[in-house]
């Protein structure tokens, strides 16, 4: 039996504006400012003649409360209020949890990296030990010294490569983790939470945050810990030949440090207003080119690139502080390690003079000296990478933060709440005194005391001015929201006790706007269905939706994969009323569902609808039948938007 007109029991909630006038059914659905409305329900009949036009929805997605927080000026950002600052250690413990399995690869890498930095440090020690050894004509020494500096040439280089390798394997584990962990978490929020985020920000967290946060492993992490090596090798090397000497190495490393502490500081600031200045302007580039034919069509291109380039500007902006810090930091740096070679040369060869060192204590001390500073300027340079990745990391560990909706809590953030699952669901659903108002804008009550009663079989249509709310009831239905006063019953138990995920599977619905994924037709009709599905099952669906005629004509027919531009509005609506369909739903709800489908498309859903109904009624009596063909036609004609012009 094709799955359109198999179902037995089922309630059909169909949403059309219409009648501005308040039926005594729902007398008090809605708040008298923001229009009437009228439930149809069974003998409401007339509600064609008081349509009138509707307007569709506009959705603006709001960057201020992104972007004014972020100062590129005194690199402030918009973050920082948000909870106490992330600290290096605290971002590492969560980066360390994120890769649990996968701890050998970095053991490994830690073992290569510590015998790669030995090595390395035994090199300008046996260096000077040969050179000197030739020089007083010691060949077996020479040979010998020569010996091990191939060997430790060969140890520090595969060991070197292993280090490498292990972290940058480390690395992609890391980044794996970070964006299923981030994507799992985003994908259970609250509706709300999505009401108030824009999507573009978040793909950029989900993008470019998470590869800015890769370099911590990779790149800062194991050159930080290599040149802390380098460097305590350097620095043991040289106490042991002179601590004056070494000292005044120190004081010089010193003030670098203190440098790099405002320095780092300034980083990590800049690399967190950097981020946000990107989001925004990620959300915007969106924004304009999935609205392209509208931005084409006002002719608003220029005004387009104002606003991208406003914000692309302000990142510039940023860049150009970080370039003058980094600037600043790079001469500092440049003028404190030529001091220490000046230094080292002129207090070693003072030493000289006198007879406090020899030349191969010198030669050895000016190596170490050089290998000193040189580890310490890849560390704070390190250190300021680590701190723009550490920056770039706090939005993203907030977002991870985030806890997981209510309706979702459980041992494991992947499964589900267990509620109750009727073993047959009626489709009876009652609204007692329900009032709502969005999360976000708690101040404007969107419902108010609304009462309504739609009867196993039942087919409602609630028409009313746009904007008063119908779409809002059926996210309570759907249990997006929650209402803020009243409850909601289906088959007299309260919504919130059923199991969530089981009663929206006994939900088929059929939107505003005709969204497909960007994956192949049949996928996108069986999209959500979790019973078995046959190919069969799929043209079946597709036929009643009269989807199945287009489809096949596409090159790859049911497998061809939906794309911007390949289908029209209105064919893309019916592939969403297949997809409905094909769940075999208790409660179907159709939301302004055939808005985009010409004339005749429009008749054969009604006439397919018609059969769904009466194959819903099989077994009643002739006068319930009447009475329910007489309220299905006024419910297909007010679902008919062309028969309003007739
Ligand atoms: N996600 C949301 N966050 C905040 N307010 C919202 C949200 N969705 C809708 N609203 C507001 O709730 C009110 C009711 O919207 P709703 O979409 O339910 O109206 P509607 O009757 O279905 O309109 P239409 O017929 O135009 O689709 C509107 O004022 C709208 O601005």
């Amino acid at each position: 039996m094709p799955p359109l007109v198999r179902s037995i029991r089922f309630s059909t909630l169909a949403f059309q504006l219409g009648a501005p006038r308040r039926s005594s059914s729902c007398s008090s659905l809605f708040p008298a400012k923001r229009g009437s409305c009228r439930t149809w329900n069974g003998g409401a009949r007339n509600a064609r003649g008081n349509c009138f036009g509707r307007l569709r929805k506009l959705c603006i997605v709001s960057i201020g409360s992104v972007s004014s927080g972020s100062d590129p000026f005194t690199l402030r950002s918009s973050s920082e209020t948000e909870g106490p600052a992330l600290t290096v250690v605290h971002a590492l413990r969560r980066m360390w949890e994120l890769i649990a399995d996968d701890r050998m690869v970095v053991y490994i890498a830690f073992v290569s990296l510590t015998v790669a930095a030995i090595s390395e440090i035994l090199i300008p020690t046996i260096l000077t030990a040969s050179v000197f050894s030739a020089q007083r004509g010691n060949t077996v020494a020479f040979y010998g010294y020569g010996r091990l500096l191939i060997i430790l040439c060969f140890i520090s280089g595969i060991c070197s490569g292993m280090r490498s390798g292990c972290f940058a394997l480390a690395n992609v584990t890391l980044v794996k983790h970070l964006r299923e962990r981030l994507y799992s978490t985003l994908i259970f929020q609250d509706i709300s939470f999505f009401d108030i985020e824009p999507v573009g920000g978040l793909t950029s967290r989900l993008g470019a945050d998470c590869q800015r946060m890769s370099q911590v492993l990779a790149n800062d992490l194991h050159l930080i810990l290599r040149n802390i090596l380098q460097g305590t090798g350097a620095l043991v090397n040289l106490l042991i030949l002179s601590w004056p000497l070494t000292l005044s190495t120190l004081l010089i490393c010193s003030i670098l440090a203190a440098i790099f502490l405002v320095y780092g500081r300034y980083q990590k600031n800049a690399a967190k207003v950097s981020q946000d200045l990107t989001a925004v302007a990620n959300q915007i580039a969106e924004d304009t080119l999935s609205q392209m034919r509208t931005v084409r069509v006002y002719g608003s291109e220029k005004v387009e690139i104002k606003r991208y380039r406003q914000w692309i500007e302000r990142l510039a902006s940023v860049g150009i502080l970080e370039s003058v810090a980094y600037g600043s930091w790079s001469m500092s740096f440049t003028m404190l390690y030529r001091l220490t070679q000046v230094l080292a040369v002129m207090l070693g060869g003072i030493s000289l003079l006198t007879g406090h060192v020899s030349s191969e204590q010198l030669t050895k001390y000016v190596l170490y000296c050089e290998w000193m500073i040189y580890a310490t300027w890849r560390l704070v340079d390190s250190l300021s990478s680590l701190m723009q990745s550490i920056g770039a990391s706090e939005r993203v560990f907030q977002l991870m933060n985030l806890s997981t909706r209510d309706q979702y809590l459980t041992k494991e953030y992947m499964q589900l709440h267990e509620g109750i699952k009727l073993p047959n669901l009626t489709g009876c659903i009652e609204f007692k005194d329900v009032s709502f108002c969005y999360p976000c804008r708690t101040m404007v009550p969107v419902l108010q005391d609304v009462n309504l009663l739609v009867q196993p079989g039942n087919v409602v249509a609630i028409v009313g001015p746009s904007g008063c709310g119908k779409s809002s009831l059926i996210n309570l239905l759907l249990r997006l929201y929650e209402p803020s006063h009243g409850l909601l019953y289906i088959d007299n138990i309260p919504v919130e006790k059923l199991d969530v995920r089981w009663l929206r599977s006994k939900i088929g619905y059929v939107g505003q706007g005709p969204y497909l994924f960007h994956m192949d037709i049949k996928s996108n009709i069986s999209y959500g269905c979790s019973r078995n599905i046959t190919q069969k099952g799929i043209q079946q669906a597709a036929k009643e939706a009269g989807a199945h005629e287009f489809i096949s004509s596409l090159p790859n027919g049911y497998e061809a994969i939906v794309h911007e531009g390949l289908l029209s509005d209105g064919q893309k609506q019916r592939i969403a009323i297949a997809r409905a369909t094909l769940r075999d739903p208790d409660i179907l709800i159709l939301d302004e569902a055939t808005s985009a489908l010409d004339m005749e498309s429009e008749h054969q859903i009604k006439v397919r609808i018609h059969e769904y109904l009466l194959i819903s009624l099989n077994g009643r009596t002739s006068k319930q039948m009447d009475l329910y063909y007489s309220a299905l036609e006024n419910l297909l004609q007010s679902l008919c938007r062309h028969s309003f012009k007739d």
